[in-house]
């Protein structure tokens, strides 16, 4: 489904401060897989992310997206196939426009369209339809102005967002650090639900172990800029937090 090849980003390059981020990784990423990426800072996790998502280009290696080779294709590109959302959860939606706006514009995502053309009389059912399946009263609040919602609203309407036409690949880059516990697990639960049924491959840092072992099937742990660790299967059913936590020691 995707495949990372040989894949390296050095940022300012034979300087003082060369700073290797991504160094040879070659990683396979099946069908359907939903990976937890774990790893000290500076490991190389959000790079990882920018290189697939086309934030920043690689300087050798390759990536290749359903048998297609994107490494050079363009951010706007990738970005009608790839779905994203960062740990702030301003980014990604637009404040001054309803939720309306925002899903319209998310839905019409790829299509040459004006604002006006890209919420159609059809759509409104369909938007209260994906909204009331958050679970979080939005649907009540759809010409709501999104910059109004909280932190734990907004990110799960950027959720419903990135996903409402299905993506090829979700990137979560620690998209639920910024909420409290219970709004984290809520988010969670609507991430893996979403995932589940649209049967999304999915990328998501972070930096909570527990998480890490909850939810998805394969966990990834970098290391300078390396995959140090594949753990998937009965090894990751049987892995513990505080053996997750000697790993890292490890490493
Ligand atoms: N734009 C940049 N310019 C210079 N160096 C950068 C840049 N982005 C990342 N780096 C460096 O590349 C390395 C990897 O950074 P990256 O942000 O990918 O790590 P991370 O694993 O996401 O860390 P964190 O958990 O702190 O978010 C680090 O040494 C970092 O300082």
């Amino acid at each position: 489904m995707l495949d990372l090849n040989d894949v390296c980003v050095t940022f300012y390059p034979n300087t003082s401060n060369e700073r290797i981020a991504l160094d040879h990784l070659s990683f396979h990423i099946d069908d359907g897989d939903f990976i937890s990426v774990l790893g000290t800072n500076g490991a190389g996790k959000s790079t990882l992310l920018n290189a697939i998502s086309g934030t920043l280009e690689c300087d050798a290696g390759e990536i290749i997206l359903d048998g297609q080779d994107i490494t050079y294709a363009p951010e706007y590109k990738r970005a009608r196939v790839i779905g994203r959302l960062f740990q702030d959860p301003m980014k990604g939606t637009a404040p001054h426009m309803t939720i309306e706006e925002n899903l319209g514009l998310a839905y019409s995502r790829g299509k040459r369209t004006t604002l006006s053309k890209a919420i159609k009389k059809g759509d409104r059912k369909f938007f209260l339809e994906q909204l009331a399946s958050l679970g979080l009263g939005l649907e009540e609040r759809i010409t709501t102005n999104v910059g109004l919602l909280s932190g734990g609203q907004r990110q799960a309407l950027t959720l419903l967002m990135a996903t409402i036409v299905t993506p090829k690949l979700l990137l979560l880059d620690e998209h639920t650090a910024a909420l409290d516990p219970k709004t984290a697990k809520q988010v969670m639960d609507i991430t893996e639900r979403m995932v589940k049924e649209h049967h999304i491959t999915t990328l998501m840092i972070t930096h909570n172990m527990k998480q890490a072992l909850e939810y998805g099937n394969k966990t990834i742990i970098l290391n300078e800029g390396k995959i140090v660790k594949v753990l998937e299967g009965e090894e990751r059913r049987q892995t513990s937090v505080d053996d997750l936590l000697n790993m890292y020691d490890f490493v």
